[in-house]
This record gives structure tokens, sequence and C-alpha cells, in this order.
């Protein structure tokens, strides 16, 4: 799906804005502060349900406002066209697709995979284990139809497992939720780590597209110990997580280690290793969600030159426009970024809140 047109009303500095992008590189300039950022963000909200910058809505929604709107126009490969939007605000959450109420962050997001890398994307390295959580999920959820279900009839037999241990049900409530948790578990397991391994083959097909020097390698934990079920793993632990309330082992407790030549990604390297590595894992993802479904991801990447050296910057356009992206970049002059070979561009400057095409 390509965004085609996108409307804000309060966003932030945004009373109201809006945007006609084109189908290929979509470049936002501006001075600082002006809202390039908040223009990914409201693309972000509406294809996900979240801003990429803050976990709450307080702050996105413009002061003295009620509430934050954002609608959007989507066209897909045979050029049908799709109208969603979202609104949010103190009476919650409402989401539409054509006009029919959705759950924001399943419909809006299956119709419209968005990959946003912004100055604090090395939070996926130097961030807590929910954030590679976060990432593994982001990529099944886009390319596995079955992902989810699985994913959320683990979720649902954790709470209860959990509510139980807090209740000090007795070992036979328990086992129940233990053999779902254990299926479940099993599945989610095998997902990721088929995911990781088809991650790892294209990570090494980009490398001669982005120059990006050592190798980058991970190691993968799944939760709980390699050599016993689930299911043998929590039935030995009620004891102790009765005392503690909540479940020690599981695919909620996964882990992904990642290292560059040898050194932790998350504990040693510098910044700029951790944003190099950042970019070559999320353009990874957009080339393998290209692969498994043969339908683009909407790229959004802020402050691109400030992010990365001329050379990654040009490589990375490069491969986005290989991978046939819709793009959405900011900067503060447009001349810092190198735009050649793209068959679409189109210029947008941003200026206190109000915008025009440049
Ligand atoms: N809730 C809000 N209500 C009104 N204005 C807001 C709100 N939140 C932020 N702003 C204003 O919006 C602007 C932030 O814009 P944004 O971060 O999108 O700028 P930018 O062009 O990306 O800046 P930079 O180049 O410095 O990163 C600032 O002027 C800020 O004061």
């Amino acid at each position: 799906m390509i965004l085609r047109r996108l409307d804000l009303l309060h966003l932030r500095i945004f009373e109201r804005v809006r945007l006609e992008p084109c189908a290929g590189l979509n470049v936002i300039t501006g001075p600082n502060a002006s809202g390039k950022t908040s223009l990914l963000e409201g693309i972000h909200l509406l294809a996900t349900g979240r801003s990429f910058r803050t976990a709450r809505i307080g702050p996105v929604i413009r002061r003295g406002a009620s509430g934050v709107m954002v609608t959007g126009r989507l066209e897909g490969e045979r050029g049908e066209l799709v109208h969603l939007g979202i609104r949010k605000g103190e009476r919650g959450t409402q989401a539409r697709v054509q006009g029919r109420r959705v759950r924001a962050q399943t419909e809006l997001a299956r119709l419209f995979p968005v990959q946003a890398i912004h100055p604090d994307s090395h939070e996926l390295l130097a961030g807590p284990p929910g954030e590679r959580r976060g990432f593994l999920d982001w990529g099944l959820f886009h390319s596995e139809e079955e992902y989810l279900p699985v994913l959320q009839g683990y979720r649902r037999a954790l709470q209860q497992r959990n509510e139980a241990l807090r209740l000090g049900s007795p070992d036979r409530a328990l086992s129940a939720w233990e053999r779902e948790m254990d299926r479940h578990g099993r599945q989610l397991d095998a997902f990721r780590r088929d995911y990781l391994l088809a991650l790892g083959e294209t990570v090494t097909d980009l490398r001669s597209r982005l120059p990006v020097e050592g190798a980058l390698e991970w190691q993968y934990r799944r939760g709980w110990r390699e050599e016993e079920s689930l299911e043998e793993v929590l039935a030995r632990g009620r004891e102790r997580e009765r005392e503690m309330g909540y479940t020690l082992w599981g695919p909620h407790r996964a882990e992904v280690i990642f290292r560059h030549e040898g050194v932790s990604l998350s504990q040693e390297a510098s910044r700029g290793q951790q944003k190099t590595a950042v970019l070559l894992l999320r353009l990874a993802q957009v080339a393998l969600h290209r692969r498994r479904t043969t339908r683009p991801v909407v790229v959004l990447v802020d402050d691109l030159a400030s992010e990365l050296d001329p050379a990654r910057c040009a490589g990375a356009l490069d491969l986005l426009r290989h991978l046939g992206c819709q793009v959405f970049v900011t900067a503060i002059q447009g001349d810092s970024l190198e735009v050649s070979g793209w068959e679409e561009i189109r210029m947008f400057h941003v200026e206190h809140g109000q915008l025009r095409g440049a």
C-alpha cells in the first residue's frame, strides 16, 4: 500500500495539515522545531496507533485540543483506495477502515506496514529485551498470518497463569494454563528461530549494498532452558513463582543478544556502531518483508543525514529505492541528500507548522 494522502488535525505544532506524497521518495525539509518529525509521527500513528517518540498520547495532542486525529488514503497494488483514520484523546482511541470501526494496533497495522528509523532507534540494541522481542514481532506479524493468533493465545494463557499464581491456586489449576503456554510457546519459538535465520541470510545479501564493516552476529535465547519443555520448567517453578506472583520463564522472556565483531552491541558498542547496526537490521527487515510478501513497506527516516555519514545515507536510500519502498525522510536542507535514480521525488517544506510543496 502507498500513502496517497495524509491529514493531520491537532497533532503537536499542526492545527490542520494535508500532505499528498508521491509513491517514491518524499523529502520533508525545514528548520529545527518546525514540525518535520511530527509529520512522520502522524504517519506512524495512523499505521500503528502509536507514536515512535512517546508511549503517552498526551504530548502528541496539540496544546489546548482534546484529541489528535490522523486520516489517510492508501492505494493498493491494483489501484484500489482504502480510507483509514485514527482519533486519540480523552475518550480513548477510535480507529476506522472504510468507515468501519476496527482495532487500531492490528487492523491498521496489517494494512499499512511502516518501519521507522529515528534518533532513538538505537534503543533496539541499548534498550530492554522487550525492544528486541518487538523487533521479531514486527517481522512475524507482517509476514506470517498465524503469528498473531499464536502470540495472543500465549499471552492469554500467561495472564491466566499469573492470576492463578497470585491467588495461590493449586497445581491442577495451573497445569491447564501451562499446557496452553507450552503449546503456543513451542510455536512462537519455531517462528522466531525461522525468522532470525532468514534475517541472517538477508543481512548477508544487503552487505554488498550498504558499506558496513565487520561481522554482525546474534544469539537467540528462547526464554527457557533449551533441554527442557516449557511445561516441565513451569511445573518445576510453581512454588517460587507463587511467591513472586508471576511467571519467570517462557517466550515472553526471549532475548536476542547482538554482537558486532564479537563486541556486545547493547553494552559495549559506541552510539555510532549501534546506529549502523540498527540501520542494517531494520533495512534487512524491510527487504525480508518484501521477499516474503512481495508487498513494499513504507519507511520513515527522521533526520537521515544526522544519523549516518554520507556514504551510508546514500547506500540506505539506494537500497530503499531498489526495494520499491515509499520513503519519507526529513532533513534540515534537502541538498544534503543523494536522491539520484528515484523515478518519483516530492519535496515538502515545513515552517512553524505550515506545510508547502517545495
Ligand atoms: N503538544 C504540542 N502542542 C503544540 N506544539 C507542540 C506540541 N508538542 C510539540 N510542539 C511543538 O512542535 C514542534 C516540534 O516539532 P518537531 O519535533 O516535529 O520539529 P522538527 O522539525 O522535527 O525539529 P528538529 O529539526 O529540531 O528535530 C516544536 O516547535 C514544539 O514546540
